[in-house]
């Protein structure tokens, strides 16, 4: 089944009197539990990409179908919905709530969720920090963690809804090359052992090695390598 379908999309954005042409009729499409790269080179337009397939952004021209639903035809409430019920997201700048604990980051998203009962909620929570080996270190704020743990609460956070999709933009940017290839490993498993549907950008050669498939976006259009 198809997860995501990008149609002749268009991206532009006004800068003063100049239109910065982002994406330039990008088609593609993503299946079912498929671990999939964006690569390109900066300001190619991945992020621009991640973004609108995340319904965070809206494209100039052109239909983003999030399985059957085309996104454009929604409101700002049911887009809200659709964003919290099906796509995770994992920055590559983590956005961890710098007060909060690796628990508490975990359960925040999930207390929006009326369709999830507290005693749920708290399953969720402290079975995705197992899952991702930070079981105890649920107490710790994002400051008392490594950059890879932190990204791994992140992790955590974004499986903890049940995502058809996980978004990752440069998830690895900011670590290692050795801790950014454990958290890639991570995802990899996540993806076979839960069959969560990601698609991550990258410009770093080793992580789109990983990739079962790898999207080249150069100048805001894809090109066949
Ligand atoms: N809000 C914005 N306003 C104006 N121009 C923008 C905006 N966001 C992105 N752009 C431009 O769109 C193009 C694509 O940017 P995008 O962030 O998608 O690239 P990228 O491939 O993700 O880059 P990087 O790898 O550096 O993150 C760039 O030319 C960028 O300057």
């Amino acid at each position: 089944m198809t997860k995501v379908r990008v149609e002749h999309v268009w991206k532009e954005y006004k800068l003063g009197k100049q239109t910065v042409k982002a994406l330039r009729d990008v088609s593609m499409e993503v299946g079912d539990g498929e671990f999939i790269a964006i690569a390109g080179p900066s300001g190619s337009g991945k992020s621009t990409l991640l973004n609108l397939i995340g319904c965070i952004d809206t494209p100039s021209r052109g239909e983003i179908y999030i399985g059957d639903e085309e996104v454009s035809k929604k409101t700002p409430d049911q887009l809200a919905d659709l964003r919290a019920r099906t796509l995770g997201f994992i920055f590559q700048t983590f956005n961890l709530l710098p007060v909060l604990t690796a628990w508490e980051n975990v359960e925040y998203p999930l207390l929006y969720r009326k369709d999830i009962p507290p005693r749920e909620r708290r399953r969720r929570v402290a079975h995705y920090l197992v899952l991702v080996g930070l079981a105890d270190f649920a107490k710790h704020k994002p400051s008392e963690l490594s950059g890879g743990q932190r990204q791994r609460v992140a992790i955590a956070r974004a499986l903890a809804g049940h995502p058809a999709i996980i978004l990752a933009d440069e998830p690895t940017a900011n670590l290692d090359s050795k801790t950014g290839e454990s958290v890639l490993r991570l995802m990899k498993r996540l993806n076979r052992d839960e069959k969560t549907t990601f698609i991550f950008s990258t410009h770093d050669h080793r992580v789109m090695e990983m990739a079962e498939r790898v999207i080249t976006v150069s100048d805001g259009q894809i090109t066949v390598p």
